[in-house]
């Protein structure tokens, strides 16, 4: 209900961010209610990972989840704030004209971009051993039949390539550059193993370029400061929200069944006034005041 930014304005933003040369941070928010609070912590725009969005289904990342799933909670958390939503589409859900029917579907969902990548199906998580790839010539098909399918030209899609791990740094670059000739807007380099090689792929590629900070993986985790330092464009970290709130809920069933309560974790939760807040209650008084006329027991306000 607060919000207002069209889904052309938010992808206008995310243009005007990626040509900046500041760092644009997006978060993964794996709920409409995550995305709320990326929007309030002030970052440039929230993502949404497809591992997260498997795993919140109790899914692993191996390409399980549908283009409809996809775009329908992606099209939910873009909703939920003012900001520009990028999406995980995996390999675009299928061949080549999959992917110019995703690209379609995701926009008509209000997202601001998406990235493809160039592994086969079923993909795996680019941070595990045993990925395979798709010929470059095929990626190249994908990439150019997902930027001819768009309507709004300001939709941006990223080209993720896999290939760092699989076939090497050169190889990775080399595949980079047939994706940007085929019209990818940004490219994402997956896995990569230092900081070394995050610069020589900024020095090689000429489009803004991705970088995925994800826990647990190949990747260092570089700081943001570092990343807007070595020239990448946008940072994601696609799963952490929902490692540190699944963390959270393991700690609070482990106390429920050891203690009997959650008494002793109440005061690390999130408050019934902050979740209000998340949720703008109080703007629903606009059509009924009797909806926001309480007061919230233990809070100040
Ligand atoms: C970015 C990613 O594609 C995702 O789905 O969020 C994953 C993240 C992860 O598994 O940690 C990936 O890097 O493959
Ligand atoms: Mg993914």
């Amino acid at each position: 209900m607060t919000t207002r930014a069209t889904p052309a304005q938010k992808r206008r933003r995310l243009r005007e961010g990626l040509a900046s040369g500041t760092l644009q941070r997006l978060p993964g928010a794996f709920s409409p209610l995550a995305a709320r609070a990326v929007a309030d912590h002030g970052f440039d725009g929230v993502y949404v990972s497809g591992a997260a969005l498997a795993a919140d289904l109790g899914l692993p990342d191996i390409g399980l989840t549908t283009l409809t799933e996809v775009a329908g909670r992606g099209g939910q958390i873009a909703r939920a704030t003012d900001l520009p939503t990028l999406i995980d589409a995996d390999t675009g859900f299928g061949e080549v004209a999959n992917a110019a029917r995703t690209i379609e579907a995701l926009e008509d969902a209000g997202l601001a971009g998406c990235h493809l990548e160039d592994q086969v199906n079923p993909k795996r998580c680019g941070h595990l051993d045993g990925k395979t790839l798709v010929p470059a010539a095929d990626m190249v098909r994908r990439v150019a039949a997902a930027v001819k399918a768009r309507t709004d030209p300001d939709f941006v899609v990223c080209a993720r390539t896999d290939a760092r791990s699989v076939e090497g740094l050169d190889a990775a670059i080399d595949r980079a550059k047939a994706y940007v000739d085929a019209g990818a807007d940004m490219v994402f380099p997956e896995a990569l193993k230092d900081e070394a090689e995050f610069a020589a792929f900024r020095a090689a590629v000429d489009v803004p370029l991705l970088a995925n900070m994800t826990e647990f993986g190949a990747s260092p985790l570089l700081s943001a400061r570092r990343l807007e330092a070595l020239g990448y464009n946008l940072v994601i970290w696609p799963v952490s929200s929902l490692r540190a709130a699944m963390g959270a809920v393991d700690e609070l069933f482990a106390a429920l069944r050891t203690e009997g309560t959650q008494a002793s974790l109440v005061d690390r939760m999130q408050t019934r006034a902050r979740l209000y807040d998340l949720v703008d209650y109080a703007s629903y008084s606009a059509f009924d005041r009797d909806l926001f006329n309480f007061e919230i027991p233990g809070s100040a306000t």
